[in-house]
């Protein structure tokens, strides 16, 4: 089965996921002889909790790799408010202390230093999998085995149609992230990514060591670690992307080539919900 309106290979030859091009049935089949946990890491730091992180993980269980095992990662100032959701047979949640920050640029990048440093000890041991999700999200449709693989990253819906010279990456020489003339693949959204640990374990910790060097310098990137998630996988190309079905902007008009959403964005609330910046 496969897809004429839409990318569905990279030029590297890679697969870009949309509907249409996997049969989850046969990919049941596939996988129903190992022994496969995956992981779901996600951040609710400050106020981001109360807004998005209860719908996140109820919709999560209703489409998010539902019938296998998987661990929730919630990484949080304060676990003890943190839902108590009944959770479906196999699949268990826990909570990780991070310490708030004062700029929500640095939660958002410290993320990738937090995820580094847990994927070293714990998750690599319990998961084969992880995927790393915003929270300002929610599942409305399947999210399933076909985002699977070593290395996997989104195209973001705002710009997956656009010339590649004008999509927002980062034009300052004097930060790691910097993507010059004719460099770039596509535009990819950091709020979701994922793959085998190790891989994951290598990109956020690339990724934080970027950060570092531009705090060193006295820059920031301009879309913080999304930034450095796009010049890493310039460099290192990804085994998988997944369409923008897997985190869709409902204000978006309809769009024939979106057949279904699986992810999509919630409300911002930038005002009310962020530190200062
Ligand atoms: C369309 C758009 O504007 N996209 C950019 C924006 O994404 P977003 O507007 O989606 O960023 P965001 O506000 O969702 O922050 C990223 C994630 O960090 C966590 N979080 C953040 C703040 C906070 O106070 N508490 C908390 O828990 C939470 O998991 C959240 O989902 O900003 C990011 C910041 O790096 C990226 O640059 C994105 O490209
Ligand atoms: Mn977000």
């Amino acid at each position: 089965r496969s897809r004429q309106d839409v990318l569905t290979c990279t030029p590297w030859g890679s697969p870009i996921v949309w509907e249409g091009t996997f049969d989850p049935e046969i990919l049941r089949q596939e996988y129903g002889r190992r022994n496969l946990t995956i992981g779901l890491t996600v951040f609710a730091v400050g106020r981001y909790l109360e807004k998005y992180l209860e719908q996140f993980l109820e919709t999560a269980e209703e489409h998010f790799m539902v019938g296998w095992r998987v661990i929730y990662y919630v990484f949080t100032d304060r676990p003890g408010a943190v839902p108590r959701l009944g959770l479906a047979p196999g699949r268990q949640l826990q909570t990780r202390m991070v310490e708030n920050q004062k700029r929500w640029q640095d939660i958002s990048m410290m993320r990738m230093h937090w995820l580094s440093q847990a994927l070293d000890t714990a998750i690599c041991r319990e998961v084969q999998y992880v995927f790393c999700m915003d929270v300002d999200q929610f599942f409305v449709g399947a999210f399933g085995l076909e985002a699977l693989a070593e290395s996997v990253t989104l195209l973001h819906s705002y710009f997956y149609r656009w010339t590649r010279s004008y999509v927002p990456y980062d034009r300052n020489p004097r930060s790691a992230a910097f993507l010059g003339p004719g460099e770039g693949d596509f535009y990819y959204h950091a709020a979701v990514f994922g793959g085998l640990c190790p891989r994951v374990k290598n990109l956020t910790e690339s990724c934080f060591q970027a950060v570092l060097q531009d705090k060193r310098q006295g820059v920031e990137a301009r879309w913080q670690e999304e930034s450095h998630l796009n010049k890493y996988f310039w460099q290192h190309k990804p085994a998988k992307i997944l369409s923008p079905e897997y985190c869709w902007d409902q204000a978006i008009r309809r769009r024939g080539d979106i057949r279904v959403a699986r992810l999509v964005w919630a409300e911002k609330q930038y005002r009310r919900l962020r530190q200062a910046a």
